[in-house]
């Protein structure tokens, strides 16, 4: 029954309109979020908020997992149910969780209990929160290079962010159509985007769309948040490319764009929306308004009213326009800290970024600092070689790195997987002769099959390193 929910604290139906996940009934959710909230409270031996890792792959469950967890006031862990051992060895390390909500990653081992509903608990004694308070919401980044981490948010800098994309956009309400993993910021923030401004939530498997199933919703009422790779992919069927172009907004982030994949989404006259954002600034933080990208703008746009950016200087100063520095960032939507730390006072957060803003005040990402590359004294960032050697058409993927060099210090080198077989280093390096000046172009050329990237399309620059030394 729908009534006397025990965690009607939460009010997870006012305000909001009856079918606002699309497919699942309302009822329904609040029963399952009902049946979590009691298992997760049940232990008697509890005396802080449990620790909660959220592991689920099952949409539904994951967001009545969610609402429950809430409810219950526990620190929650928003866990990648696709890790593997080292990761979840790490995650469990680092966090030492009460209860697990979803896939138990592990073994089935004898010292951790398992309860029946799928709820399994790690150890009796729970372990204090320690600073950074009960009712928060840890978000996974890094992983597929490194170690995870989880940026601390909370409710108040999730709902900033949603405050700042409403203005800028001037919506009340927002409809998101999901595709992206609901554990990752990008799929979070679309549930918080709808879930706390009353709008709908529609939620489909990305595979499914990329075979061309198109769930039933009118796609003009909707935002759809994409990464690059996953554009890409859907812009090669044109009908689906149609169908993308009717979407209010078509948010695209996670990884830098590629000139000629904004040029294919114009000409499908697609209201592409690139943004600028990360796990630690709970989503976007700079955004190009649609219709600013259909005339030709190719930047990350402006930035939302929550967040404040500014271009700083090595030593910290404010540069100018069209002066490339160090991105640096002030947000209401700003995480408190790395877990278990918080940040500290301080005001201002230091991206690995480096972009500059240009006379108009749009924002321009040049490329992360860490990945410059510097040969023979002079910088070369990736992201340009990159998108000069994608203009060629001559390779489907590339990325660009700096190898350790004795006489340059680093040589740009490009890790490619050419276009079709006919393409030889020889074509490559002739394509770039009068695009790309010569100490920007790549020496040495390493073919592979498929770069490493991740399922945000990001790629692995650690495993580039690797890949390349060995064929040096
Ligand atoms: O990858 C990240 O760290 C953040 C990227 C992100 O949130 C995003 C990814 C794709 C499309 C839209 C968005 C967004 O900022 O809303």
């Amino acid at each position: 029954m729908a009534t006397n929910l025990t965690v009607n604290i939460l009010d997870i139906k006012s305000g909001l309109p009856d079918n606002w996940l699309i497919g699942c009934d309302s009822r329904e959710f609040a029963r399952i979020v009902d049946r979590v909230f009691l298992e997760i409270t049940q232990n008697p031996a509890q005396k802080t908020p449990p620790k909660i890792c959220l592991a689920e792959p099952e949409p539904v469950q994951f967001l009545a997992s969610f609402t429950a967890a809430r409810a219950a006031k526990g620190p929650i862990f928003l866990c990648n149910p696709n890790w593997v051992k080292p990761e979840w060895e790490q995650v469990f390390d680092l966090v030492q969780p009460d209860i697990f909500l979803g896939q138990y990653p592990l073994p089935k081992n004898s010292h951790i209990p398992v309860r029946q509903g799928g709820l399994r608990l790690y150890s009796r004694e729970f372990h204090s929160s320690g600073k950074s308070g009960f009712d928060t919401i840890m978000i996974p980044t890094g992983g597929s290079s490194g170690k995870i981490r989880f940026a601390i948010h909370t409710w108040e800098t999730l709902t900033a962010s949603v405050q700042g994309f409403q203005q800028y956009f001037q919506v009340d309400q927002i409809n998101s159509f999901c595709v992206l993993p609901l554990y990752h910021v990008s799929g979070l923030m679309q549930f918080m985007r709808s879930f706390t401004t009353g709008g709908k939530l529609a939620i489909q498997p990305f595979k499914e769309l990329e075979t061309g199933k198109k769930s039933d919703i009118e796609p003009e009422e909707f935002f759809i948040s994409l990464v690059p790779t996953q554009l890409q992919r859907l812009l090669q069927n044109p009908d689906t490319a149609n169908w993308l172009g009717r979407f209010r907004a078509v948010l695209l982030g996670g990884a830098p764009a590629w000139s000629e994949l904004l040029e294919t989404a114009r000409n499908y006259q697609i209201k592409l929306a690139p943004s600028y954002g990360m796990t630690e600034t709970a989503s976007q933080i700079a955004t190009l308004k649609p219709q600013d990208f259909l005339a030709g703008n190719n930047s990350s746009g402006k930035i939302l009213p929550h967040a404040k950016i500014t271009i700083r200087s090595a030593k910290g100063d404010i540069l100018c326009d069209n002066q490339i520095g160090n991105i640096v960032v002030n947000a209401k939507s700003l995480a408190l800290g790395y877990y278990p730390k918080n940040f500290g006072d301080s005001e201002y957060f230091q991206l690995d970024d480096l972009g500059f803003f240009d006379k108009n005040n749009y924002l321009n990402i040049v490329g992360r600092s860490s990945d410059k590359i510097i040969t023979g004294g002079e910088n070369v960032f990736p992201a340009e070689v990159e998108a000069v050697v994608r203009s060629t058409n001559l390779v489907a993927d590339i990325a660009v790195i700096g190898l350790p060099d004795k006489d340059w210090g680093q040589v740009v080198t490009a890790i490619y997987v050419p276009a079709n077989s006919e393409v030889t280093v020889k074509n490559l390096q002739a394509a770039l002769e009068d695009k790309l000046s010569k100490f920007k172009r790549p020496k040495y050329w390493v073919i592979v099959e498929q770069l490493p990237r991740n399922s945000q399309g990001k790629v692995n620059r650690e495993k580039l390193q690797e890949i390349a030394l060995k064929y040096q």
